[in-house]
């Protein structure tokens, strides 16, 4: 039995994951939000699991590493900082960050991959997320996981070819750009598409997470998997053999 720590244990994933690990027959040793000793949660843990926040993330990976233990980063809104500082962790532990934890978007990026690849570039990539009202990033951590997925396909930097807020006259689409486009409203667990539109023609490959179980029993998974691993950092992709 892996004794697995929470880190945001109070928040919607917190909750969402001690059942999760309850359910796996494996054991919570505890959970912090904001003001916790993230530390003395990471030495009573075989793992430790993050969904709070980006300003949280040095401290948690600073309790991994401190107590020699994998942690599995969920938490979105990341930025080019903050996955430096996930690289440097990693050099000490076992680290998996990905902006989804479930097997259906894990896939889906595989697909988009595919998809993307064989295309080319004159086909338009837009990627369309909806997300519950509470929801504090855009685009959403799995909307930037799929279009880094098209980005790598076509051999190019998602950073660079991004097409992230449209309003007023903004000129025609770049050529080769990726688009996002970000809904707010309700309860929704989290609806992603990725759309290629062509010359006369569309395809559309989406995604809706009907509820947050599935983000929960995908980090248990990949909370287990990574105990006993070497240093390094981690994907889902590994975890779930895809
Ligand atoms: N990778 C994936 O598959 C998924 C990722 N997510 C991501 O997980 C994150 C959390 O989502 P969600 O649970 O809905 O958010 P919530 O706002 O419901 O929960 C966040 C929790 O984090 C805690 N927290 C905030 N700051 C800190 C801190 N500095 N140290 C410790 N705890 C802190 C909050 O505690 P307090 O109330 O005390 O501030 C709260 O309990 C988001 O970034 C979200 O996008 C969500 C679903 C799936
Ligand atoms: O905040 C959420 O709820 C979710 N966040 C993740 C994201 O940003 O993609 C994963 C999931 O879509 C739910």
């Amino acid at each position: 039995m892996a004794r697995i720590g929470i880190i945001g244990s109070e928040g919607r994933m917190g909750q969402a994951l001690a059942q999760a690990i309850a359910e796996a027959g494996h054991e919570a040793s505890g959970g912090v939000d904001q003001g916790g000793n993230v530390a003395n949660l990471a030495e009573a843990s075989d793992v430790l699991v993050d969904f709070t926040a980006p300003v949280a993330l040095e401290a948690n990976l600073h309790a991994a590493v401190g107590a020699g233990i994998p942690i599995l980063v969920g938490t979105t809104g990341l930025e080019e900082r903050h996955h430096a500082a996930i690289d440097s962790a990693a050099l000490a532990v076992p680290v998996l960050q990905t902006g989804n934890t479930s097997l259906g978007v894990t896939l889906l990026a595989h697909l988009v991959r595919e998809a993307a690849g064989k295309l080319g570039p004159e086909w338009d990539i837009e990627i369309v997320e909806m997300h519950h009202r509470m929801k504090v990033d855009a685009p959403s951590g799995t909307a930037l996981l799929l279009g880094e997925a098209a980005a790598a396909a076509r051999e190019v930097d998602l950073a660079g070819h991004s097409e992230r807020a449209r309003d007023g006259h903004t000129g025609s689409r770049g050529s080769g750009a990726i688009g996002f486009a970000s809904l707010r409203g309700g309860t929704v667990a989290g609806d992603h598409s990725v759309i290629l539109a062509g010359e006369h023609e569309r395809i559309t490959l989406s995604h809706s997470a009907e509820d947050r179980s599935i983000f929960a029993r995908g980090a248990v998974r990949g909370a287990l998997w990574l105990i006993g691993r070497e240093p390094g950092r981690y994907t889902m992709p590994q975890v779930l053999g895809l």
